[in-house]
């Protein structure tokens, strides 16, 4: 049976109200629901749900009483979405990644590496950061881009997950890097990819929730400070991550909704940083801001 997705189109502010108006109406059921840009320029954005063909007629019914209030001038737009091999889908998703200078690939695609690419090999494990996600591969991209423009002499790679920033600044800088993870399982991980990686020495790990560990003010302040965790996360951490950021320092934040990305940097405006740039990857941002 073919899937359905029935959707709205506006600006970004209106389609973050209707995915909130939609996450109410659709609370506790199984149905998906995003946002996506489709044109950064123009501001336009759609708003979606996802179902089954047959679930479509009472979820159409649903959606258009739910827009009736505040969103009657939205016309319902409907796509039929082509059925997916799944298995073939998988396979794919263990491809290669390539973002900036980095190609992050699986052991048994060494060969697929190209002369000048920085690799970083990562087995799909227990730890997140295989490349794959949109925060992944947009963090690798703002990393090569931010250090085109200067120099950095020291890094903090917060929530560390498989290490893959961690390795990715490592053998991009040559300096000095900092890995931390509230979850002992992806430091563990982390440290073992360091080592596949042959870049041991200059990385240390440590298991930490948040800022709460020595390791900080012994091996800081950074210049550069990733951190691919959750907005919310990121904006109760935001004095305290400035606090660990050098003046004149970096910083590259993920794990970012596109609906979010305003109250982030809300969060980090408030502590004087100055937005740099921003980078949209499947409906996540990555945010680039300087001190
Ligand atoms: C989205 S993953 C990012 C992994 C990797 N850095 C990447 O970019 O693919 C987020 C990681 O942050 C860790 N994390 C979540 N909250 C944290 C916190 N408060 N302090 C430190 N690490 C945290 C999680 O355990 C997880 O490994």
């Amino acid at each position: 049976m073919s899937e359905i997705r029935l959707f709205v189109t506006t600006t970004e502010r209106r389609a973050a109200a209707v995915l909130d108006l939609l996450s109410t109406v659709f609370e506790d059921e199984d149905y998906a629901i995003a946002t996506m840009e489709i044109d950064e320029k123009r501001d336009v954005w759609e708003a979606s749900v996802y179902m089954m063909a047959n679930e479509e007629e009472q979820v159409k019914a649903r959606l258009a009483d739910a827009l009736a209030a505040e969103f009657s001038d939205l016309p319902i737009g409907r796509e039929v979405l082509p059925d997916i091999d799944w298995i073939a889908k998988s396979l794919e998703g263990l491809a290669p990644v390539r973002a900036g200078r980095f190609v992050v690939h699986g052991s048994h695609d060494r060969d697929k590496v190209k002369t000048g690419e920085i690799a970083i090999e990562i087995d799909a494990g227990q730890a997140f950061g295989t490349g794959h996600h949109g925060t992944t591969a947009g963090c690798l991209e703002m990393l090569a881009s931010a250090t085109n423009a200067r120099r950095y002499r020291n890094v903090l790679d917060l929530g560390t997950g498989s290490g893959v920033l961690a390795i990715a600044a490592r053998k991009l800088l040559h300096v000095p890097v900092l890995a931390t993870d509230i979850d002992p399982v992806a430091t563990r991980v982390a440290a073992d990819n360091a080592r596949r990686n042959g870049v041991v020495a200059g990385l240390t790990f440590a298991t930490a929730p948040g800022f709460h560990s020595t390791a900080f003010r012994t091996h800081g302040p950074f210049d550069l400070i990733i951190a691919n965790i959750l907005a919310r996360p990121l904006m109760k951490m935001a004095p305290q991550l400035v606090a660990h950021l050098a003046p004149g320092g970096s910083v590259i934040l993920s794990g970012i909704l596109a609906e979010q990305r305003w109250k982030v940097l809300a969060a980090y405006n408030g502590q004087n940083l100055k937005h740099v740039r921003t980078i949209w990857r499947n409906g996540w941002v990555t945010i680039c801001l300087t001190k």
